[in-house]
């Protein structure tokens, strides 16, 4: 697929960064630069970490609204809804940068607990849809269960608008994912004024929750020691450490590519059966949430003629790859191998865990050098999903690359049974109780929109 990617807030424009990276690194041609990111943080706190999408493509706005703070919007949803509403035809004028007109859609990229990506993020995914004709997805991320129970309350209201506005919402669990993110040691004093109305009587009434200093300095980086990342000295970016979400990152990049950038290969060779774009439109067509897993396979090296003996170039293809140096099955256990790949990446650490049998329809891909997929371990392993996602609806291509392993990537579309979602809608439940009974006012979200059973709350 050809997209135009949009990250808003702070996770938004660092995964839309990887994104662009990885894109560079695996010799895809998805985006070819077709991005642009958004924050609300002052120049200086926004794009931290923010090394790939050139300059002129990071946009800061809001910053006219009294209520936005130099780190941003604190995680108030509604301050992100109001401050991106304000800048609206800033925001049209920046969308102009994007090419919409050769793309097969747009992915707009946001953490959901942010009250930049949650919130703005939900009004830009409005905008998208006018002026792109083609699909509009969303990369969503999730907040840890270790993040203030405000963080909570603002994912499962964001959430429901991205469900509601997007085509498809694919998530990515921070929870999930928990050991691979780095040490956020200011995470408690990073909680603003809309989380400490939250998380201030949550403390009094569960001792395991982070203590919330009400005098906690709210212009506190709220990326954790990604502060050393971006300092004003650009030198110092060369030996500050990796930034904690680095690794989460680079997964949740290389997950999206491995799906939507299947077949968008700088080189590739004829495919038997290759995957294109049109399969995985197909597949997003349900809408909902979904969730991707991946597992790669080293393939053997297997070397028949000493390095010294020079292979003729006139010998037919098929025999000069079987004298020399390259990756390839062994036989007659291909089927199952690949069989077992396949299987191996749907009950991987999926980007967010779900019942694989509340799926309403599948994609496998698998990308590695042609030899290496068996026709007959492809079927099986599409006979297997068909079973286990207890649906017929899987579809299944390659995408032939030269390559040391073979990897299947699986998109489970319109997962119905999610754990985490349904968290951080009791997270955020009890987080509208604390304040309702606090303050005895009436919060701009009610339970029923928490759990998910109004269809819009802005
Ligand atoms: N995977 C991942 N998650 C992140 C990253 N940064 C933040 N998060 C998560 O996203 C949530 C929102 O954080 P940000 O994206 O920084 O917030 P924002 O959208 O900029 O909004 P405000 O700072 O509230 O204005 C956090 O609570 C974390 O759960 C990141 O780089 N990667």
């Amino acid at each position: 697929m050809k997209l135009a990617f949009v990250g808003v807030g702070g996770a938004g424009t660092r995964i839309v960064d990887r994104l662009l990276a990885r894109e560079a690194e695996t010799d895809r041609t998805v985006s070819r630069g077709n991005a642009i990111v958004f924050d609300t943080a002052e120049p200086g706190d926004a794009f931290r970490g923010v090394e790939h999408v050139p300059e002129e493509c990071r946009v800061t706005f809001g910053d006219v609204h009294p209520d936005v703070g130099p780190a941003g919007t604190g995680g108030n949803p509604d301050l992100g809804v109001a401050a991106a509403r304000e800048d609206v035809y800033e925001l049209r004028r920046a969308f102009d940068a994007l090419e919409f007109t050769d793309v097969d859609g747009a992915v707009l990229v946001a953490g959901l607990a942010g009250g930049t990506g949650g919130g703005a993020g939900a009004v830009l995914l409005e905008e998208l849809q006018e002026v792109c004709d083609d699909p509009v997805y969303a990369l969503a991320v999730l907040p840890s269960a270790d993040e203030p129970a405000g963080r909570a309350l603002t994912a499962a209201r964001s959430l429901q608008s991205f469900v509601r506005i997007a085509d498809n919402v694919v998530c990515f669990d921070n929870e999930a994912w928990d050991s691979e993110i780095g040490p956020l040691e200011d995470l408690e004093s990073r909680t603003l004024s809309y989380e400490e109305s939250v998380d201030a009587d949550a403390e009094s009434t569960d001792d395991s929750s982070p203590a919330v200093d009400a005098d906690a300095d709210a212009d506190a980086d709220s990326r954790g020691p990604s502060s050393d990342v971006a300092s004003d000295d650009p030198d110092a970016e060369d030996d500050s450490p990796p930034h904690p979400y680095e690794t989460v990152n680079r997964a949740a990049a290389d997950r999206l590519l491995s799906i939507l950038g299947a077949g968008e290969l700088e080189s590739m060779t004829i495919a038997e059966n290759r995957i294109d774009a049109s399969d995985v439109a197909r597949t997003l067509e349900t809408g909902g949430v979904s969730t991707i897993g991946q597992a790669t396979l080293e393939l053997e090296q297997r070397q028949r003629a000493p390095d010294w003996l020079p292979v003729p170039s006139w010998l037919p293809a098929s025999f000069r790859g079987w004298l020399t140096d390259s990756p390839e099955d062994s036989g007659p256990t291909d089927a199952a191998r690949v069989k077992d790949l396949v299987q191996r990446a749907v009950e991987s650490r999926l980007t967010v865990p779900c019942a694989v049998d509340s799926a309403d329809r599948t994609l496998i891909v698998l990308s590695g050098p042609p030899s290496s997929v068996s026709r007959k371990g492809f079927e099986s392993a599409r006979h297997w999903l068909e079973g286990e996602a207890d649906t017929v609806d899987v579809m299944a291509g390659d995408e032939p690359r030269d390559a040391a392993e073979l990897t299947a990537t699986v998109l489970l579309s319109n997962v119905t049974e999610v754990p985490p979602v349904e968290a951080v809608q009791e997270r955020a439940l009890e987080a509208l109780e604390l304040l309702e009974d606090r303050d005895g006012r009436k919060s701009t979200a009610n339970a029923d929109d928490a759990a998910g059973e109004n269809e819009f709350i802005w």
